[in-house]
């Protein structure tokens, strides 16, 4: 913290001499100086053991002989505390402002210390030049942005688009085999089509088969997975689960757990048929190859008929 005061006055009521004025004339310089009462703690006569230091003993000195001129105190204190001056005070809890450094050493933003590696960056996608201007950083993110939507809809393309968006090869390997310069141009737009991302075929819910529509129906409905009283901590067999694949019990099996999905169905937001696509069987690599980032156990936990009995 950096106190900085221009006027202060010595109250001569006060025999150790410390309590005094400051008139910051700092705050607002048209108004009239205000006035801030300060009350400090004289200063500390030296434990036994310790002499004071001869920079002390001149201070001492001198806020007498300045005292009675009234100079400008604070700043006589700084200055002095700069050179590294042990101003010790008797109870540090009196006293209003604790500790008098250099700006340097102040965690000021202007302090090359607050920083410390700002002069190292270098930014280095710069066609114009400049650098720290806010075209530059906007620029940066932009392609920062682009590089993470690259990225995402690489990531989309896997092995959805073959299922989804089937591409014809063969048609594609004959157009590589034409005169090079066309073949090139073919191969480029081809990199391009490959790039896009897959128009996820989500199914247009039906009014009251939305996501919050299903959430409600699980906290009101009864008996989702149709148990009728049976504990849904039951091990069921893959054959048993092979036998409930229609009708108001469809079963899958969803990372060790059997669910009945039939009261799903309408919710899903893929469709009824791909979801009729995980009926009687290990629905799990399927599942994940959709939407790995599903919460089932969550979506589904009302729907839970029993565990996997590995065989
Ligand atoms: C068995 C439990 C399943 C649950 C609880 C479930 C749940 C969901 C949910 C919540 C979504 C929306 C995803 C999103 O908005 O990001 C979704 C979308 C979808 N699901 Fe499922 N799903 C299941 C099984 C399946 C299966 C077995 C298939 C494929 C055979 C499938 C195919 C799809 C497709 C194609 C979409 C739409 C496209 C997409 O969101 O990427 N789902 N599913």
């Amino acid at each position: 913290m950096l106190v900085a005061a221009r006027n202060i006055s010595a109250d001569k009521s006060e025999p150790h001499g410390f309590p005094f004025q400051l008139r910051d004339q700092n705050i607002v310089k048209s108004s009239p100086p205000r006035i801030v009462s300060v009350s400090c703690p004289p200063l500390r006569t030296f434990p036994s053991s310790v002499s004071p230091s001869p920079t002390q003993e001149s201070i001492s000195k001198l806020l007498r002989s300045r005292r009675r001129s009234g100079q400008n105190l604070l700043n006589l204190i700084s200055s002095k505390m700069s050179a590294r001056t042990n101003l010790e005070m008797v109870d540090f809890s009196d006293f209003t402002f604790c500790k008098v450094g250099l700006q340097a050493e102040d965690g000021n933003l202007e302090s090359p210390k607050a920083i410390p590696d700002v002069r190292k960056i270098i930014l280095e996608d710069n066609p114009s030049g400049e650098v720290g201007t806010e075209n530059n950083l906007v620029s940066d993110d932009k392609s920062q942005g682009t590089a993470g939507l690259k990225g995402q809809s690489d990531v989309s393309t896997s092995n959805i688009s073959s299922e989804l968006v089937p591409t014809n090869v063969d048609d594609s390997k004959k157009k590589t085999q034409k005169p090079d310069g066309e073949a090139d141009d073919l191969a480029q737009k081809q990199k391009v089509k490959v790039k896009k991302p897959v128009v996820r075929t989500k199914v247009p819910f039906e009014k009251g088969y939305s996501q919050m529509d299903w959430l409600k129906l699980t906290r009101t409905h009864p008996d989702l997975a149709g148990l009728k009283g049976q504990s849904n901590r039951r091990l069921i067999s893959m054959d048993e689960i092979k036998q409930h694949k229609t009708g108001g019990s469809i079963w899958t099996v969803l990372k060790g757990h059997v669910y009945n999905i039939s009261p799903y169905m309408k919710f899903h937001p893929g469709g009824e048929d791909m979801l009729m696509k995980a009926a009687g069987r290990d629905s799990t690599s399927l599942f994940n190859k959709y939407h790995a980032w599903v919460n089932a156990e969550v979506l589904l936990e009302r729907c839970l008929v029993g565990i996997l009995e590995y065989n």
